[in-house]
């Protein structure tokens, strides 16, 4: 079979035994290890696109409550733990790209402000994929998104999250375990 050099190829990935690989991907979504739990039994992978839509299968699969589960494993986005600067490692470089750890007294106000109307509307935290936004998108999309319903939010929370979760498997597979293979 010939691979699409283009396409990265996790070749080291299938090599890991189930206790190093969800020791490797256990937070390519926030601290739900169990993804990458249900995914290495897909095993094997010819790329990354191949491990990522294991993830998305596994997550579509959840019921609703499980899905719920998985958004409020996410920290608030400039929440507490961002302010005390308590988040994963993930999390930090995730926020700090979109300026949210560098906020005016104002933004951090309004961001608050609405991440709690966001929770007592919802019962969930407003997710979204921080790396492919700024700050100001960020607010924006709380004070639109916070107009939907709960059903559309949960389905939009969970598109962030695989999002995330797509940034975080390239980051943690790259650059010392990909290997770009023209054969198999
Ligand atoms: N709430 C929320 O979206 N949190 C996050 N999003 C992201 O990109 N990193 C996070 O921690």
């Amino acid at each position: 079979m010939i691979e699409d050099p283009t396409v990265n190829h996790p070749g080291e990935l299938n090599k890991l035994d189930f206790e190093e690989f969800v020791e490797k991907l256990g937070n390519i979504v926030e601290k739900s290890p169990v993804v990458a739990a249900a995914v290495w039994s897909k095993r094997p992978f010819y790329s990354l696109q191949d491990v990522h839509k294991a993830a998305c299968d596994f997550i579509d699969g959840l019921p609703m409550n499980g899905k719920e589960g998985l958004l409020r494993c996410f920290p608030d986005l400039a929440g507490t733990l961002a302010r005390e600067r308590r988040l994963g490692s993930e999390s930090t470089g995730e926020q700090r790209s979109a300026g949210l750890l560098e906020l005016t007294t104002e933004e951090q106000t309004n961001i608050t402000r609405l991440n709690s109307r966001y929770k007592t509307k919802f019962g969930i935290p407003f997710v979204l994929c921080a790396r492919l936004n700024k700050k100001g998108a960020i607010l924006r999309g709380m004070k639109t998104r916070i107009n939907n319903c709960r059903e559309e939010e949960i389905k939009t929370g969970i598109e962030e999250a695989k999002k995330i979760c797509w940034l975080r498997l390239v980051d943690a597979l790259q650059p010392e375990q990909v290997v770009v293979m023209s054969k198999l």
